[in-house]
């Protein structure tokens, strides 16, 4: 009888003990993570911005093979029109910062209200070479006021 008892009590200590590490364990865990994310780590790390590569005989038009589209894409648009701009430079955009530099966007997504825009984008960001912004600038339906030059140096350069 006195020995069950003693039994008993042994086991319940053991367990005790066991849960008391696997706390312990969890916190350590718990903690390691809490340091990680504040040295910054859990973000997306930057991403090498790959240079620009033109196809041959495509005369530097990447975004337009990317959206499959023709000679009057939104991408070749906005440069087009940028280019006329007498402010904006697209050679003069390319802003250096701690994560490389800025370049164009390759591509644009635009679509209607809750047509799935922020799906696609969010699909699309998962790709390890995609780059996006991180709030839909909303500048065709909003901001087309502000013009171009807006548009550019503060949401298009990536
Ligand atoms: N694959 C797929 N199939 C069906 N529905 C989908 C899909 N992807 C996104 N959604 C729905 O699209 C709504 C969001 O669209 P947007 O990202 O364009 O929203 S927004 O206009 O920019 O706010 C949003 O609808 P609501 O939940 O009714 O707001 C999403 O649930």
């Amino acid at each position: 009888m006195g020995c069950s008892k003693w039994s008993a009590a042994f086991n319940f200590g053991h367990l005790k003990a066991q849960s008391k590490l696997s706390v312990f364990f969890t916190m350590v865990l718990l903690f390691t993570y809490l340091l990680y994310c504040l040295n910054g780590y859990c973000d997306s790390l930057p991403r090498p911005v790959y240079e620009h590569q033109p196809v041959s005989g495509n005369d530097g038009a990447e975004g337009e093979q990317f959206l499959g589209a023709h000679n009057a894409s939104p991408v070749s648009l906005v440069r087009k029109q940028l280019s006329d701009s007498p402010n904006v430079h697209p050679s003069n955009i390319s802003i250096a910062n701690n994560f490389g530099s800025k370049k164009f966007p390759q591509a644009i997504i635009i679509g209607v209200k809750k047509g799935g825009t922020r799906a696609l984008l969010e699909f699309l960001r998962v790709h390890p070479d995609v780059r996006a912004v991180g709030a839909e600038p909303h500048f065709f339906d909003r901001f087309y006021d502000k013009g171009l030059e807006w548009y550019s140096l503060k949401h298009i350069l990536l």
